[in-house]
């Protein structure tokens, strides 16, 4: 370790603090995440899951593992730093995002999420502090929970960040896949348009509760399985009709709602896959630049992967660089003296070999049978966060989500029980006499704690 300067600590999470440093020989920055558990030999190490998966992935939108190193029984990860993580630009985001941003962030997630997914493997935890940000290049972080598709199920020791869980883990399903990740991109999708958490469950019934809220409680027709799931730990959906997504994310147009609609869909088979989501209408005007094609251009003019045909066709001397419309040329670009990679050392440290693996097997699916939606007039949200409360991280094992769950017998639009929905602030933001109060109808000055342990 003494071939990084340490600088400041960017990040605490479950797991690890995370820091920003430098690197003595080559001057180029990078992220340390330092793990808080301690280990004892090196196979505990490279068994662990951030470090399996990580190093058979080799994208532009999934942040780089560089190296792992062991000192003292302290295990540090390096990865390659980015600026800032999504959670942080929405807490600090005065005004909307426009949808050209949440277009840019939202095709380049999907494109490694294709080609993870591709691969045998699905992030599980993803939410927006695991999306980290420079400029307008976006990459997944954090793999500590990522699972092979192939692995055996039952998945039991699943963990994750209650706020953006997709149902059918509430529900405690031993076989769910990588459908999981589509589920939690609907959510993120969601919250970059209002900067709003589109499910903000203060446990894990009340999430069931508010995802039940929003987009209907689920029948025979919609999720066939789930009924089931639901029976085994004894748990009665509480009824609800569905909201049309435009009245809850008004900013967003008809294309945006529909992909986001499909995204939380309760069925994980009808959620569109990474690769189907790509080639959604509310990514027509971006086009995919092949990582060979990437590495032609020159460096500092070159963004991460995605751009818009309009400037693909005006600006054929740069063809491959596929600038945004809103971008400016080379502002996103670490320097190739960044880039550079580490050579030197002397502690032990863990080749980063990248390996291709198995598809994910799930069926295509046209968006046709979606109903196209007519976009609502853009009129931003009514209110946003007074403000934010911490944002822990979540190991909570499920094992009890089936008793807790299965306490409830929860009757056609009749409020949860006190204890059930958690605070009496959350209750009375739920429930206002015979209507439901829409998530986002927050009275002003009200807050949500973004503490998300089930
Ligand atoms: N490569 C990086 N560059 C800059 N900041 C980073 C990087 N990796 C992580 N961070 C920051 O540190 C935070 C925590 O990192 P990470 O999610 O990997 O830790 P964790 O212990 O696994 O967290 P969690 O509690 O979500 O499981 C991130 O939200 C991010 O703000």
């Amino acid at each position: 370790m003494e071939r990084y300067k340490i600088i400041k600590e960017v990040g605490d999470g479950t797991f690890g603090s995370v820091w920003r440093a430098i690197n003595k020989q080559t001057g180029e920055i990078v992220a340390i995440k330092k793990m808080k558990r301690k280990y004892y030999s090196w196979e505990e190490c490279i068994n662990l899951r951030e470090v399996k998966s990580l190093r058979k992935m080799n994208h532009p939108n999934i942040v780089k593992l560089k190296e792992v190193i062991r000192e003292n029984d302290i295990l540090y990860f390096v990865f390659e730093y980015m600026e800032c993580n999504l959670y942080q630009l929405i807490k600090d985001r005065g005004k909307l995002f426009s949808e050209a941003e949440v277009r840019n962030w939202c095709f380049q997630v999907f494109q490694a999420l294709a080609y993870m997914h591709q691969r045998g493997y699905f992030h599980r935890d993803l939410k927006p502090e695991n999306l980290l940000v420079t400029k307008d290049l976006i990459k997944v972080a954090d793999f500590g929970l990522a699972r092979e598709t192939c692995s055996q199920p039952p998945y039991t020791e699943y963990v994750s960040t209650r706020w953006y869980r997709a149902p059918e883990v509430l529900l405690q399903s031993s076989s769910y896949n990588s459908a999981v990740d589509m589920w939690a991109m609907g959510a993120i999708m969601a919250e970059l348009f209002t900067l709003r958490p589109l499910f903000p469950g203060s446990s894990e019934a009340d999430e069931i509760y508010k995802i039940c809220s929003v987009i209907g409680s689920p029948n025979q027709n919609s999720w066939a399985d789930g009924l089931q799931l639901a029976n085994v730990i004894k748990y009665q959906f509480p009824q609800f009709t569905s909201v049309h997504l435009s009245v809850l994310i008004p900013s967003a147009s008809g294309d945006a709602i529909n992909l986001i609609s499909s995204l939380c869909s309760w069925d994980p088979s009808k959620r569109p896959t990474a690769q189907e989501a790509l080639q959604h209408p509310f990514f027509q005007t971006c086009f995919y630049i092949p990582p060979s094609l990437r590495s032609r251009v020159t460096a500092p003019r070159t963004p991460p992967t995605v751009g818009t045909r309009e400037s693909l066709e005006q600006k054929s001397a740069r063809r491959f660089s596929g600038t945004l419309s809103n971008t400016k040329p080379g502002s996103c670009i670490p320097s190739a003296k960044a880039n550079a990679s580490i050579t030197a050392g002397v502690q032990r440290k863990l080749n980063m070999d990248h390996q291709g693996a198995n598809n994910d097997g799930k069926s295509t699916k046209s968006f046709a049978k979606h109903p196209r939606y007519q976009p609502p007039a853009r009129n931003g949200p009514t209110s946003i966060y007074a403000s934010k409360g911490s944002r822990g991280a979540v190991a909570v094992a499920v094992a009890d989500t089936a008793e807790k769950l299965g306490q409830l017998t929860l009757n056609s639009g009749k409020p949860l029980r006190q204890q059930q929905v958690g605070s009496q602030s959350m209750k009375a933001i739920w429930w206002n006499g015979n209507d439901l109060v829409r998530p986002h109808v927050v009275p002003p000055g009200r807050s949500y704690s973004r503490k998300v342990a089930g």
